[in-house]
């Protein structure tokens, strides 16, 4: 049984048509980033998958039940980090998970949830005067509450620093390994190809594509260059990466890694193999095309 099951979604505001048709399967243990620009339909996909709004038309499953038949079947089994809101501003992060925590009817230690998205310090401060990254991280850390058997994260990077970026994408690797299937949205194509399998693009209200990322790299993306800022990079960090396969050459500049893969399919998995033993990536600049470009070349392939 797919974890998420979309056919037809529609949902139409008066003459807006927000979603249109969106047909879509995710499967057990996949991390799928749903990428496209602002407006594109992405939250209200989102909402809809968790019953905070009410699609039109089609039929929709999560984890084989329909949000709008079985809200609390759904709410009981999937993380959720909304695109707003949610936060009390005189509440702590300790009050705002006890209370999560208590109405999943979980187990969590609050400690330790906040150590996992880096804001421990922070657990008995109100919430009114935290950053927008830190207020990221709690919502992160409360979508944790109840190990949940699927994550749904609406721009989960939306305010991070690269330090927030990599707090996120570590916690994401963890709860895979736990077993749980990750789908989130965003805009920043390098972030997505760095802890997603698949992806799908969306434009005008419209699924356009859903591909394997790496192949979504290959079609979108000529060049074989790219260039990483990394913070503190090891010593013998540029001959660790030319050991590579992947890797035509590297050079490290002044915490800026310069990088021709062997071909530009190579660049997603040179990064994640890098960002996964722990090197601290502050930014990727790929030559290849912006997220917003690849999204014109594939609405227009579609046409
Ligand atoms: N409550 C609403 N009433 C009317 N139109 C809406 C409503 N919610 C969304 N829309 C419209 O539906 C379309 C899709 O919006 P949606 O918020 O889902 O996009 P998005 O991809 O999440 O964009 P963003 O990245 O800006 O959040 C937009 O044209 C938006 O204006």
């Amino acid at each position: 049984m797919p974890v998420i099951e979309a056919k037809s979604v529609t949902k139409r505001y008066g003459d807006i048509t927000a979603l249109d048709s969106l047909t879509l399967r995710v499967e057990r243990g996949e991390s799928f980033g749903f990428l496209g620009p602002n407006g594109a339909g992405k939250s209200t996909t989102i909402n809809i998958f968790l019953d905070l709004v009410r699609r039109s038309s089609g039929s929709l499953s999560i984890l084989g039940y329909d949000p709008e038949e079985n809200p609390l079947e759904v709410r009981k089994r999937v993380g959720a980090l909304p695109e707003a809101g949610g936060l009390y501003p005189r509440d702590t992060p300790r009050d705002h998970l006890q209370f999560a925590v208590r109405m999943n009817g979980a187990d969590d230690d609050i400690d330790e949830l906040l150590d996992r998205v880096g804001i421990a310090d922070a657990a008995d401060r109100p919430i009114g005067g935290f950053s927008k990254g830190m207020r990221q991280r709690l919502r992160l850390a409360t979508a944790l509450v109840g190990q949940p058997e699927l994550l749904i994260l609406d721009e989960p990077l939306g305010g991070l620093d690269p330090a927030g970026a990599r707090v996120f994408r570590k916690t994401i690797r963890e709860e895979r390994a736990r077993g749980a299937t990750v789908f989130f949205s965003s805009h920043i194509m390098d972030q997505v190809e760095l802890i997603c399998d698949r992806v799908g693009i969306m434009h005008g209200g419209r699924l356009l594509l859903t591909d394997d990322v790496h192949e979504f790299r290959r079609r979108m993306d000529t060049v074989p260059q790219m260039k990483l800022s990394v913070e503190d990079p090891p010593k013998g960090l540029a001959e660790q990466v030319s050991d590579s396969d992947r890797v035509a050459q590297a050079t490290v500049d002044d915490g800026m890694l310069h990088l021709t893969c062997r071909s530009p399919a190579d660049k997603s998995a040179v990064v994640r193999q890098l960002d996964e033993s722990g090197v601290a990536i502050a930014d990727l600049h790929s030559r290849g095309p912006s997220l917003e470009q690849a999204f014109l070349r594939t609405a227009e392939a579609e046409r």
